[in-house]
Order: structure tokens, then sequence, then C-alpha cells
């Protein structure tokens, strides 16, 4: 299945570049409808209790994973591969994150977002992740399309 970072060049992101030696490297697998995301936390990754992850690192892998998505989707409705041509970009304008259990720090994180609309500017993207069974977030992004020039280093 398509790696969505793996086909994209010049992003030094800190949620999503591979090349980002700080950042979290999270990989979104696309299918072309959904993509998905396994995020292995680590014990430093914790909220005020051990035993829990934080919510701004949700907040983190999530934002990351529905631009990626937006991104794949809006290469798909265009006919080209992810990566090719003229550069798509988009931008986190809300993400908006109901943090419905919290979320065991022993992982993984398993992320699946789709697009739900798709317009020339925008596109709405829902994710939800689970540890388990267990629904942990539910989030609403809206991704907005921004000159590739915006990835200039
Ligand atoms: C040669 C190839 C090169 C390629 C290079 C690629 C390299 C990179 C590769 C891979 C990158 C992977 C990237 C991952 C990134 C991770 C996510 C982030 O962390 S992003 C950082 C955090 N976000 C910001 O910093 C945005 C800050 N905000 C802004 O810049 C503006 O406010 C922006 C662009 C979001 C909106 O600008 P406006 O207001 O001028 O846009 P208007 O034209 O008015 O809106 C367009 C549509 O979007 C809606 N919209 C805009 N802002 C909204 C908001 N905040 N909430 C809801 N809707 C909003 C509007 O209602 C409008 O919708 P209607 O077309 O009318 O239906």
């Amino acid at each position: 299945m398509t790696i969505i970072q793996h086909q994209m060049s010049g992003n030094h992101c800190f949620g999503c570049s591979p090349d980002n030696p700080h950042g979290h490297h999270i990989e979104s697998r696309w299918d072309g409808q959904v993509a998905t995301c396994t995020f292995q936390p680590q014990t430093w990754h914790c909220a005020g209790s051990p035993n829990f992850v934080y919510g701004g690192l949700i907040a983190s892998v999530i934002d990351c994973h529905s631009i990626c998505t937006a991104i794949a989707e809006a290469y798909q409705r265009e006919g080209r591969a992810i990566g090719t041509g003229d550069g798509i970009l988009y931008v986190t304008g809300h993400l908006d994150i109901r943090y419905l259990a919290a979320a065991p720090i022993a992982g993984p994180l398993v992320l699946a977002a789709r697009v739900t609309e798709a317009g020339a500017r925008k596109s709405l993207v829902s994710c939800d992740l689970h540890v388990g069974e267990t629904l942990c977030a539910q989030a609403e992004v809206v991704a907005v399309k921004v000159p590739a020039s915006w990835g200039d280093a």
C-alpha cells in the first residue's frame, strides 16, 4: 500500500517528514479511500499519569495524518500519483478533537482517516484513533489548500 510520506519530497514537517531527525516520522498508508497509520507511543509521551498518552501528541499525529490524507485524496482526484507534477499542499485550518477515552501508553495508536467532503479550496477529513477496541479520539479537520511554494525551504 502507498505510504503517502514516501511519495512527497521537500517535506520538513515535525510530525510526518521521514527526514526530520527530531520528528514523529508518522507513516500514512493510503488505499485510495482510507488512510491508516499505526504509531507506537514511547514512555515519555505520557500525560500527567505515566499510564496514558499526552493529548497534544494525539492531536499532533491526528493533524499530520489527516492533512496527508487530504493531500493524497487531492492527487487522486486530479488523476495523478502522489508527488507527481505540480505539488499539492494543504495546511490545517481547523482541528476539532473529541477525547473520548484515555489512550493507554502501551498503544499502539491506530488511526484511520478519510476525506468526507472535497472542494476546490478545502477538504474535510474525519479521523478516528483507536487503541485496541477502544475509540480514544475522534477528529474533524478542515484542510485548506495553499500554494505549493509554501513547502519551499
Ligand atoms: C514543487 C512541489 C512542492 C511541494 C512541497 C511540498 C512540501 C511539503 C510536503 C508535505 C507537507 C505535509 C504537510 C503536513 C502539515 C501538517 C499540518 C500542519 O501543521 S499545517 C500548519 C498549521 N496551519 C497553519 O499554519 C495554517 C495557518 N492559517 C492560514 O495560513 C490561513 O488561515 C489558511 C490558509 C488556513 C486559510 O487562509 P484563507 O483564510 O486566506 O483562505 P480562504 O480562501 O479564505 O479559505 C479557503 C476555504 O477554507 C475555509 N477555511 C479557511 N480557514 C478555515 C478555518 N480556520 N476553519 C474552517 N474553515 C476554514 C474557508 O471558509 C474557505 O472555504 P470555502 O472555499 O469558502 O468553502
